[in-house]
């Protein structure tokens, strides 16, 4: 049976006191059945592009970007936020729908010419894709895909990557 994914996405208004219509994606991370076919999803559009290599931000891009690794039976290269890693690592600093913030990830992570799918929970400004895909870029990586749970059409982060092969599997829009 298809599970309908909107049914495990939850909008909170007014989170945390930061004015934004927050969209709560851990319910359907918490549902087996849909993060199963989420990840299924988003995995097949990778499997279809002959990606090598997962990429994702900290800390959702994680969640999301682990099984679709894991399903592929490729790698999963984490971009962490500024600080954390221990070996040499290629830095990005981008916008956010609040605030502002530093990826890193470690300098050989990605090979050149490796095909490297970069995955998020969500896209909002594309601030934090656009970061990764940067880092990812700087080590002569080819994003072959960028892979979403939610696009937030109001902040028009799908047009900043206008030059990239993009999937969300739900789109948000207003309240
Ligand atoms: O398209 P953008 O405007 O860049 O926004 C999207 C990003 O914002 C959220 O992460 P957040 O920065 O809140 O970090 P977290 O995953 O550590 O909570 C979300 O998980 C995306 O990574
Ligand atoms: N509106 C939003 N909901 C959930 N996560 C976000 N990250 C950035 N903007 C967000």
């Amino acid at each position: 049976m298809t599970v309908n994914l909107y049914d495990h996405v939850e909008s909170i208004p007014d989170f945390p006191e930061k004015g934004i219509v927050f969209r709560d994606i851990l319910p359907l991370m918490a549902n087996g059945e849909a993060f199963k076919q989420a990840t299924a999803e988003l995995a097949q559009f990778a499997r279809e592009r002959g990606v090598e290599m997962v990429v994702g931000p900290e800390a959702r891009g994680f969640i999301v970007g682990c099984p679709i690794a894991y399903d592929l039976g490729v790698g999963f290269a984490p971009a962490r936020k500024k600080g954390k890693l221990p070996r040499p690592a290629v830095s990005a600093t981008y916008d956010l729908e609040y605030g502002s913030a530093t990826l890193q990830m470690e300098h050989d992570a990605i090979k050149p010419g490796q095909k490297v799918l970069v995955v998020d929970d969500l896209l909002a400004t594309g601030g934090t894709i656009l970061a990764t895909i940067d880092l990812v870029e700087q080590m002569g990586g080819i994003v072959v895909g960028c892979a979403f749970l939610v696009d937030l059409k109001d902040l028009h982060g799908m047009e900043r990557l206008k030059d990239y092969d993009v999937k969300a599997l739900m789109e948000f829009s207003g309240e």
